[in-house]
């Protein structure tokens, strides 16, 4: 171990950082569902003493199958949750509306319909547990980061994907805004908080604040440099775009026919 030591001292490479990460709690359920034809990430949340649950960004493909796990866990759907008004996938938390009794949560900067509007400082509870409501706004104006400082994780939606950002390019993106937002509300959080984000597309599913702090191409640069990367993305549009905005501004219900 000395040798190895010395040798990665030597070749001025830092040995690996282990943060211990907090345990979840007894009583918390957590489950990360993936779609993927968008790369999106659906989060479960529940309380197992009074079965409350909510989900975090459900895809509407996947309505069915999110209503059934709650159904299979003995889960009582309280709210559909999402992180933004998204731009390439419409939101499950219409027809999860119909399938179930949740109520549908998004943030009142978003401009998108929903039962409850939410804002920076606000707290949604499930049971006994709790998430702090923080506004991120950059890939769209309406960005918010689900955290719970009990269970030491935080759904960041696409304001921080691993090793990455979300554009802003469209949306009333704002690049100096997404930076000051991730360095002042995400990177602030313990070192050893576990991201979570809406989308990753190499198959990674979670990241610390440590790591991306460390090793986030982008977000570790400058702002100028910062700013200069994300002009300079050059990404297709989202094939699903001019289908999904609509939807979404209306909870993602657009697409089901009257009942
Ligand atoms: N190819 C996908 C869209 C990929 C994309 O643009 N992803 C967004 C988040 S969803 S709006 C993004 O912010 N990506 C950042 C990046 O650096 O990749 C499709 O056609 O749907």
């Amino acid at each position: 171990m000395f040798a190895i030591r010395n040798t990665l001292h030597f070749c001025n490479i830092s040995p690996i950082r282990h943060l211990s990460t907090i345990p979840f709690s007894s009583d918390f359920i957590f489950r990360q569902l993936f779609d993927a034809t968008s790369s999106t990430y659906t989060y479960l949340l529940a309380d197992t003493t009074t079965r409350e649950a909510v989900l975090i960004d459900p895809v509407f493909e996947h309505a069915g199958r999110d209503a059934q796990l709650c159904k299979d866990l003995n889960l009582n759907l309280k709210y559909a949750m999402n992180t933004h008004m998204h731009a390439d996938h419409i939101t499950g938390t219409g027809v999860l509306k119909k399938l179930t009794k949740c109520k549908s949560v998004i943030s009142k900067a978003s401009g998108a319909d929903a039962d409850v509007h939410v804002n920076e400082t606000d707290v949604v509870t499930f049971g006994r547990h709790k998430l702090q409501i923080f506004a991120t706004p950059g890939h769209t104006n309406g960005c918010i980061t689900y955290y719970s400082p009990e269970q030491g994780i935080a759904f960041t939606g696409d304001t921080l994907l691993i090793r990455g950002c979300g554009r802003t390019d469209f949306q009333e993106g704002n690049s100096e805004m997404l930076y000051h937002n991730v360095h002042k509300k995400i990177f602030t959080l313990p070192p050893a908080t576990q991201l979570y984000p809406a989308h990753d597309y190499k198959g990674l599913t979670s990241t610390t604040v440590d790591e991306e702090k460390r090793l986030n191409p982008r977000l570790t640069k400058s702002l100028q440099e910062f700013v200069k990367i994300m002009d300079n993305l050059n990404l297709p549009y989202p094939k699903m775009i001019d289908k999904a905005v609509p939807a979404n501004k209306v909870c993602g219900v657009f697409e089901l026919s009257p009942q």
